[in-house]
């Protein structure tokens, strides 16, 4: 029989991180779904009997998994369910930025409404190259969900050959030449140390002129003030961001004040079935650990 005390802290506020050291000490597990880095720190706050550490979340650069495997603590995550829920927003913000709702809508919200032929000319989808940096379970929803849109051509980078994109027809290419050659770059890969700032002043400048970035995997895969850069100056056609730095983003940055920069606050996986499943998921690790059995999804 499993004994559970439940200490929840979801608030992400910095002042939360006194409260969570002083709480964490004495647990067998702990779900860690906080924004807050589970360092060595902590985990040795916790003590030696921590043994299973679960996050509610499909990445996992939120915890130092290096110090969780030095002290054999299993740790488990969610992926996989919320694949479709990421891949819809994912289509949403190419939308958004291609066809520039944010402009559209601030001109309405202004009273500004012209209309004329050239008046919020956009990109179209139709006709163009998508590539997609992370060919995992979402880099392939998304396709999936584009293969309606009549595009010309995906290609996709990452560290490895995927069997599945000879079915769902994409070309694996290195990525200075995905770049090149997209037309919407979709940033679909974990944070790494090899994938931090992966779009930076010089991959920027390998992009198209009429190129959309579009990221829902973690803010820092992307050099924010290249990135602002490139889009004051029109070197890039546009931006949808579901994920930035730091998050919550303050409402000053100047990254909000670009017209063709659209940005919503992580909400890739926030609708109500996904959001069950994955608190589902979180759970059930830390139980079939308790168990000494297999988690669902063991990193
Ligand atoms: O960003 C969300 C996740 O990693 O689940």
């Amino acid at each position: 029989m499993v004994q559970t005390t439940i200490v929840p802290h979801l608030d992400y506020e910095p002042e939360s991180l006194p409260t969570i050291k002083k709480t964490i000490p004495g647990f067998d597990a702990v779900i860690w779904n906080t924004k807050h880095k589970l360092t060595g720190d902590i985990l040795d706050l916790a003590g030696p009997q921590l043994k299973i550490v679960s996050t509610m979340s499909s990445g996992i650069d939120q915890i130092d998994s290096v110090e969780t495997k030095k002290r054999g603590i299993l740790l488990g995550n969610t992926p996989e369910v919320l694949n479709d829920a990421v891949a819809d927003i994912t289509v949403g913000l190419m939308i958004a930025a291609a066809r520039r709702f944010k402009e559209g809508v601030q001109e309405l919200e202004s009273g500004e409404w012209k209309y004329g032929v050239q008046w919020m000319v956009g990109q179209d989808i139709a006709g163009s190259t998508v590539g997609i940096v992370g060919f995992g379970g979402i880099g392939q929803a998304v396709l999936r969900r584009l293969r309606g849109f009549d595009v010309a051509k995906f290609i996709y980078s990452g560290r490895t050959d995927k069997p599945e994109a000879k079915t769902l027809g994409a070309e694996r290419v290195p990525l200075d030449q995905l770049l090149k050659e997209s037309d919407f770059v979709i940033l679909a890969c974990p944070l790494t140390k090899e994938t931090k700032y992966l779009i930076n002043a010089d991959s920027l400048k390998l992009m198209k002129k009429n190129s959309i970035v579009v990221n829902i995997g973690r803010g820092e895969l992307v050099d924010q003030e290249a990135l602002y850069t490139a889009l004051k100056e029109q070197q890039i056609f546009a931006a949808g961001l579901d994920v930035v730095t730091p998050e919550p983003i303050a409402k000053d940055h100047p990254l909000i004040s670009l017209p063709n920069c659209y940005i919503i606050p992580h909400m890739g996986s926030a609708t109500i079935e996904t959001r069950n499943k994955m608190a589902s998921i979180s759970a059930r690790n830390v139980l079939q650990a308790l168990e000494g059995k297999p988690m669902l999804f063991p990193c």
